[in-house]
């Protein structure tokens, strides 16, 4: 549509949104505008992802949304996103991966779901809740997680969008019942995996000694600021918040990984060379080989670009009358911004359609091109961009490196690299070989 009516245009579903596809359009909204553009439309289906609207931090606005984003950030950083705890929480879950992977007996048609799920899941699960899910007694995670993965599916169904449209349908049987009540039901089922795991927790905990996870360090703020905004529903909230985005994100990111290393063998050789001049075989990958493994950082990063997991972000509302590159926007309007378009269409990546890692590299195999990377934005861009990029592109390096290290991946299937639709567009499903590098 952006070819036919260019970078910024109007939908009417039936209401007017706005559609951004191009990085300028973006940038001024989200970044040079950033205040004016945070607000949440609060409509459905998004209304169906957490179990409160205005409540967390995905699903709320104003100073609300604010004060949850600030103490969910501090509380990360001060277990050490970004730096070497988190890494060494990250690095402790692909170890017990890559001895799940050992012990799987026959390799010869091996499904990488779980493995990679479970890592994720423990990286997300011990900073929240400070334990592990073991992989012999992981049903309690599977059943949430399956949960999960076809609520996400559904979202994106016909019946949610057209009560989305038409919110008068979900009194209506049938349209009604698929398109919002049955949603609804469904996210009750979360909401009891979520609230046992932080009632556990907050039972442990008395307030003020030294916080070992989320849940402890949010229940200190509580005490410590008396802020009324801080309380146990919030606290839930946040949670599911970090476990809907966090882990379902990152975890298809790496699937979209080994599913593009299977589709392109040569690029998959050229990763392992890299890791083993600057790894080796006798070590796990770590956050210090980072930057000396640039085509391994540009493997990545076109990954992202061309999986394209979140084409449409989250709805945006802007706050008050203004206008974007001259083009009036009344306050209240919806906004819709496509860094799907952005990843696609930028002439900057020539070829687009092409899986091609090197457009992130100059001539010399060394340096980035910034030009190139500027554009390349999977995290969105400005004030509600993602709060776990700084871990998730942490976990994406250090999985997928340690991954193909160890093995080299075959596929054993068909590998199809178009999407399968819902929230999170996933890779389709597919099986491999693994063999032993090492
Ligand atoms: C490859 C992995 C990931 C990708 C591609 C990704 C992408 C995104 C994007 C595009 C947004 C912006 C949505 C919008 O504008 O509505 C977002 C928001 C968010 N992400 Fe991520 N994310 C990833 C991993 C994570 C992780 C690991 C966490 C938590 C530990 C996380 C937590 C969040 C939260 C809480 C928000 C909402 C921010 C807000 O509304 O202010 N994400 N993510």
């Amino acid at each position: 549509m952006s070819k036919i009516y260019g970078p910024c245009f109007t939908v009417w579903i039936p209401y007017p949104a706005i559609v951004l596809n191009d990085y300028e359009h973006v940038k001024e909204a989200f970044v040079t505008q950033g205040d004016t553009f945070t607000y949440r439309a609060h409509r459905s289906p998004e209304t169906l992802l957490p179990v409160h609207d205005h409540t967390g931090i995905l699903a709320s606005d104003g100073d609300h949304w604010r004060l949850q984003r600030r103490t969910s950030l501090k509380i990360l950083r001060d277990f050490g996103l970004g730096r070497n705890l988190m890494e060494e929480q990250v690095v402790r879950s692909v170890q017990e991966m890559m001895v799940q992977i050992e012990n799987i007996t026959d390799k010869n048609k091996v499904d990488m779901f779980w493995p990679i799920q479970l890592c994720v899941g423990n990286v997300i699960n011990e900073t929240l809740f400070g334990f592990h899910y073991k992989y012999e007694d992981s049903e309690k995670f599977k059943t949430f997680v399956r949960i999960v993965d076809k609520h996400l599916r559904h979202l994106q169904g016909t019946m949610p969008l057209l009560v989305s449209a038409f919110p008068w349908l979900r009194h209506l049987p049938i349209i009604g019942d698929i398109g919002y009540h049955n949603i609804k039901n469904n996210i009750s089922s979360y909401q009891t995996f979520i609230e046992e795991e932080v009632t556990t927790q907050v039972k442990q905990y008395d307030g003020v000694s030294e916080p070992e996870n989320f849940v402890h360090a949010y229940m200190q703020q509580m005490k410590q600021t008396g802020n009324p905004g801080l309380d146990i529903k919030n606290l839930c909230a946040s949670v599911l918040d970090f476990w809907l985005a966090g882990m379902e994100t990152t975890s298809n990111s790496l699937r979209w990984h080994l599913a593009y290393m299977m589709k392109y063998p040569e690029i998959q050789d050229k990763v392992r060379k890299e890791i083993f001049e600057v790894v080796g075989t006798s070590r796990l990958p770590s956050m210090s080989d980072k930057p000396n493994m640039p085509y391994t950082q540009a493997v990545i990063h076109e990954v992202q670009r061309c999986s394209n997991m979140l084409p449409f972000l989250g709805s945006h509302q802007c706050v008050e009358e203004t206008s974007i590159k001259g083009k009036h926007v009344p306050a209240g309007t919806l906004v819709f911004a496509q860094i799907w378009s952005v990843m696609k269409n930028d002439p900057v990546f020539k070829d687009a359609s092409e899986f091609n890692p090197d457009r992130y590299l100059q001539s010399d195999g060394k340096t980035f091109d910034k030009a190139v990377l500027e554009k390349t934005i999977p995290f969105s861009i400005g004030k509600r961009n993602c709060v776990g990029e700084g871990l998730a592109r942490m976990e994406l390096f250090l999985i997928f490196s340690a991954l193909i290290q160890k093995y080299e991946f075959v596929p054993t299937s068909n590998i199809d690299l178009s999407p399968d639709w819902g929230v999170v567009m996933t890779s389709k499903p597919y099986t491999c070989q693994l063999l032993p590098q090492y």
